[in-house]
């Protein structure tokens, strides 16, 4: 595809206006929203609002008069339009590390079964936390299958099937309705990490019967740095499954502050301390971004990007490897080449201004938001990687200096 090409197709698309629903550096080709959502244009008032409005002036008073204390509902049931969840189900809430902890502690105390499947190589706090409910409930362990035998590994020891939808490195999907099917069919739970997927790409988890998830606030949803996470528990479940971090937001009246824990009846027993209402602000404007928006079209542009990228690089950069897979159909909306130098190659990128990230050993990533992105863009970032992997400017030890977070 020619510039002029990816041009006529920016100024055909309808939902190109959206990018001025954000605030982005000038010079800067952003393709890392799959790791911080770029700051919604809406975003400064809103945080601004929050504090001095209603901080400074409301005070104690705005847990009722501006609603803080029904925002993580409020929030919840707006991230449940973006993953075919009903109102009710989806609560926002703490980290998705934290919300992982209490859905495996949840499902492992639930029946006789002890056993968390997932896979290996999934995101290190899925692991890690995994470990942690294994280290400290009697009778848990964590099994592991490769992606492919995940289905033939659930038996009737398995407790929760524990995976991430769209896989953080390769983008790899799992086939979310037919994992879930396998799953149940063994008579286990299944719980999805949509960190990866959920504003980048369809999620039904009706339709699909999943039984929980969790996700991320600050990736596709454009929360900002640690804007907090989101727990979906089926609404068939919700009554029998109870939170191991039982806290005083989640009891049925913490305002009657009596000595006994009752859980309350529906997704808010998954509350544990006070919400963090400064996040929640921020990403109430994040939500926003979708106001309006058909998600079908969003999703289905976010996939031309990445076949337009992964073209481009494939035809012009013959340095790397695509490290995805090559059907998008198969992937979410960022994609990984291999390169034995992908640190030095990414630094180099990002000093001109192509914004992706490195993923230890050797991938250098890129996330397509839909939202803020044209093909131009995409365009434009092909040709800065071919221009940067061709003329070896990467190759310079000041492109080498790790920096302590990629
Ligand atoms: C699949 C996945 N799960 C979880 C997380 C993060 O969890 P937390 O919100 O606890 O930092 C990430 C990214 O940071 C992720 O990619
Ligand atoms: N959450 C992050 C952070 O606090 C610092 C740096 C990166 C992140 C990320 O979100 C990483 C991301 N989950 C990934 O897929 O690599």
């Amino acid at each position: 595809m020619t510039r002029d090409e990816a041009r006529a197709l920016d100024a055909a698309d309808p939902l190109a206006a959206l990018k001025e629903r954000f605030v982005l550096p000038p010079g800067v080709l952003y393709l890392d929203g799959n790791s911080l959502g770029a700051m919604p244009a809406a975003a400064p008032a809103a945080s601004a609002r929050a504090v001095a409005e209603e901080w400074g002036t409301g005070l104690v008073r705005s847990w009722n008069d501006a609603g803080w204390i029904d925002a993580p509902s409020r929030l919840g049931d707006r991230v449940a339009t973006l993953i075919g969840a009903a109102p009710g189900e989806v609560v926002v809430a703490d980290t998705t590390s934290v919300n992982l902890h209490k859905l495996l502690a949840a499902a492992v105390t639930a029946g006789e079964r002890r056993v968390i499947l997932t896979e290996p190589g999934n995101f290190p706090t899925d692991l890690y936390v995994a470990q942690g409910v294994a280290a400290t409930i009697p009778g848990v362990s964590v099994r592991t299958a490769p992606r492919d035998a995940v289905p033939a590994a659930i038996d009737e020891d398995v407790a929760v099937v524990m995976l991430t939808h769209v896989h953080y490195q390769s983008a790899a999907t799992f086939d979310l309705r037919a994992v879930t099917a396998a799953a149940q069919a063994e008579g286990a739970l299944m719980l999805w990490d949509l960190s990866h997927s959920t504003g980048a790409v369809p999620v039904d988890l009706n339709a699909a019967g999943a039984d929980l998830a969790v996700g991320c606030g600050y990736k596709y949803l454009n929360g900002g740095p640690g804007a907090p996470a989101f727990l979906f528990v089926a609404a068939r479940h919700q009554a029998r499954l109870r939170s191991p971090l039982s806290g005083w937001m989640g009891h049925a009246a913490p305002f009657d502050f009596v000595d006994d824990y009752a859980p309350a009846a529906g997704i808010r027993r998954w509350l544990a301390g006070t919400p963090p209402v400064l996040g929640m602000a921020a990403l109430a404007a994040g939500l926003a971004t979708f106001d309006g928006v058909n998600l079908a079209a969003l999703f289905a542009k976010g996939r031309a990007l990445s076949t337009l990228f992964v073209a481009e690089v494939t035809a012009r950069c013959p340095q790397v490897r695509l490290a995805s897979p090559a059907d998008p159909a198969q992937r979410g909306s960022h994609v990984s080449f291999a390169h034995p130098d992908a640190y030095p190659v990414m630094a180099a990128l990002i000093d001109r201004g192509v914004i992706g990230d490195f993923r230890a050993p050797d991938l250098l990533r890129f996330g397509f938001t839909p939202l803020y992105l044209g093909f131009e863009d995409v365009w434009r970032a092909a040709d800065v990687l071919a221009d940067v992997l061709a003329s070896g400017v990467w190759d310079d030890p000041r492109y080498r200096r790790r920096a302590a977070v990629t």
